[in-house]
């Protein structure tokens, strides 16, 4: 079976390349690299291009045929993307409203979206289900949620494709085989932030807000292990070749950690009682996001391996003290 993945350079989707590979699916990565490195597609040819450049794009899916695509592509950085909102809507929309229309063209059958627990905004209750509300508190989350309506959309308009929506929640950990991991030009995220504060590569962490609303004042997320994440879209794709319906599904352990339980982990793991300072809430972030993943669970055959928050940190630190 074919697979076209797009940002397989980047870190989550170079984690899939190598399962796809493994598993011994044929590959191809599309990726413009602003974000992805050409050594972390370890299985078939990476296609330097951009989702905005259309003709590209509908040529190397033309040339591929795939029974699958994979879509990771994205500018990730919710902080940036209250920044720089246009970029956001531009390179995220735009380009998956290119890609569906290159789909859709070619009458290619299966599509799996990678979506956000930010498009719940503030969430009412937690854990949140899929039904709940969706209203994101910034651009990044906005982006995500135009992209699941026009597949939605899509698929309504009489278009025979079948999709699932995986909205991941924190993203965290690395291949335990060390060939792989987080590597990001700008890195924003807390674990990676953390453990570069470990590393004496930046001088102390910051904690972003003290005042949110939970135990310890600082903000609570569901950080699930990349190798569960990317083991779920293959679980995902299995439910949707069985005769699974297209649907959107929570991908996340159903637990939250706290920054400052974070930090106790990475310090515990690496052993370096690094820096740590207390600053101001970062703009757009939500206080807390735990998934209900009864979903995942109940539909699909996912089971999670790596669900311990000490070998997340663990495997990130492997990695990242290498590099
Ligand atoms: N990391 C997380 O915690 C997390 C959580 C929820 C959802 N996601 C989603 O997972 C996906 C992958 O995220 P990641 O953490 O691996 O980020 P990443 O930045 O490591 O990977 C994204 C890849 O997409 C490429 N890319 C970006 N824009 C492109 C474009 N216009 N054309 C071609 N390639 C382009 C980048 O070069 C990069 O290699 C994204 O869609 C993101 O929204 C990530
Ligand atoms: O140096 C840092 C970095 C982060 N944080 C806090 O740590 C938490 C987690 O932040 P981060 O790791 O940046 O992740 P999120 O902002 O929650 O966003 C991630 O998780 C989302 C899903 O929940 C994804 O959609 C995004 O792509 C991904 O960046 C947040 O409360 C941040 O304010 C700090 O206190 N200090």
């Amino acid at each position: 079976m074919r697979v076209f993945v797009t940002g397989g350079a980047g870190y989550i989707g170079s984690h899939m390349v190598k399962l796809l590979g493994e598993k011994g699916f044929e590959v191809l990565t599309y990726d413009n690299l602003s974000n992805g490195r050409k050594e972390a597609v370890l299985y078939g040819h990476l296609v330097v291009g951009d989702l905005l450049d259309y003709e590209l794009l509908e040529k190397t899916l033309r040339d591929f045929m795939p029974d699958v695509v994979m879509h990771f592509a994205a500018k990730v950085s919710v902080e940036e993307s209250v920044k720089e909102p246009i970029l956001y809507y531009e390179n995220n929309f735009c380009g998956t409203l290119n890609l569906l229309k290159a789909v859709k063209k070619l009458g290619i059958g299966y599509f799996i979206l990678s979506s956000t627990a930010a498009v719940y905004g503030i969430a009412q209750k937690v854990p949140v289900k899929e039904e709940d509300p969706t209203v994101p508190i910034n651009p990044y989350g906005w982006s995500k949620l135009f992209c699941e309506r026009a597949l939605i959309d899509l698929r309504a308009s009489g278009y025979p494709i079948k999709y699932a929506i995986l909205r991941y929640f924190n993203v965290a950990g690395a291949d335990p085989e060390g060939k792989i991991g987080q590597v990001s030009k700008n890195p924003t995220h807390l674990i990676l932030r953390a453990l570069k504060a470990a590393k004496g590569e930046i001088p102390y962490l910051e904690v972003y807000g003290t005042d949110y609303p939970t135990k310890d004042g600082t903000a609570i997320r569901d950080y699930i292990h990349v190798m569960d994440l990317v083991q779920a879209h293959l679980d995902v794709l299995e439910y949707l070749m069985k005769g699974g319906q297209s649907d959107v599904f929570n991908v996340g352990y159903g637990r939250g950690y706290s920054v400052l339980e974070i930090v106790k982990v990475v310090k515990e793991v690496t052993g370096v009682d690094f820096e740590v300072k207390y600053g101001p809430r970062r703009e757009g972030d939500p206080p807390m996001l735990i998934a209900d993943n009864s979903k995942i669970l109940q539909k699909t055959s996912f089971k999670p391996k790596y669900d311990d928050i000490y070998t997340i940190v663990k495997t990130a630190w492997e990695w990242e003290r290498k590099q």
